[in-house]
């Protein structure tokens, strides 16, 4: 059975460290399964008419958190979506009720990629303060095992392009997904 109708509906959600592709992957991962795309940033942006620099500065990353928990909630109503969440999604329990209503893939992308895609980076509030290596190890120790809660890693070299990073998520899914029945043993005779 194609891979669309073996998920059903049930959404897909990104999650990993900035730079780690969740906004560029899921558009080309939406396209290719014929599901809409959103993005949680996008989405906050959009509503507060300011950027989420300007968000942090202005209400702080306490308000930042509000926001992204109240669109999370309002997407996971829906079905056939890729969502690039934001990074620091996974540091709330509550946001894990919403993420479990669909597969949670965790993009796995070594630090030192992230640094050369991020190193002229000017508007991720959380990098701006420390030297970005020490910075990005930082965020990564906090948050690597509620990256590994994700019901799949996809570990992401730095070749791979988005295309790539799609068929390799494209060929683990099914690892996850329920036996189809032309895949289940057949059944011995009582
Ligand atoms: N597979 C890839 N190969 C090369 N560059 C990439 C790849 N994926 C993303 N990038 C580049 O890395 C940068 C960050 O990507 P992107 O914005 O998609 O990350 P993100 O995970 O959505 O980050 P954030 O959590 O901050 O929203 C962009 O400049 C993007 O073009
Ligand atoms: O990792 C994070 O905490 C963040 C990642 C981005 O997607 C944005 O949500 C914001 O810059 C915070
Ligand atoms: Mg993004």
């Amino acid at each position: 059975m194609e891979l669309r109708n073996r998920l059903g509906g049930v959404n897909i959600y990104l999650v990993g460290m900035m730079g780690s592709g969740k906004t560029t992957t899921g558009k080309v991962l939406a396209k290719r399964l014929g599901y809409g795309f959103v993005d949680t940033d996008a989405v906050i942006t959009q509503v507060r008419q300011q950027s989420i620099r300007e968000i942090f500065a202005r209400e702080g990353e306490a308000y930042f958190r509000q926001l992204e928990q109240q669109v999370l909630a309002e997407v996971s109503s829906y079905h056939h979506l890729v969502v690039a969440t934001g990074g620091g999604i996974v540091l709330s329990s509550l946001n894990w009720s919403y993420l479990r209503h669909g597969i949670v893939v965790w993009l796995h992308v070594p630090i030192a990629v992230l640094c050369e895609r991020l190193a002229a980076d000017a508007e991720r509030p959380l990098l701006q303060e420390q030297p970005l290596e020490e910075r990005l190890n930082q965020i990564m120790a906090d948050r690597h095992a509620l990256y590994a809660q994700a019901d799949l890693e996809v570990v992401i070299r730095q070749t791979d392009t988005p295309a790539k990073v799609c068929d390799r998520l494209w060929e683990a899914l099914p690892s996850i997904l329920k036996p189809i029945a032309s895949d289940a043993p057949p059944k011995e005779p009582c």
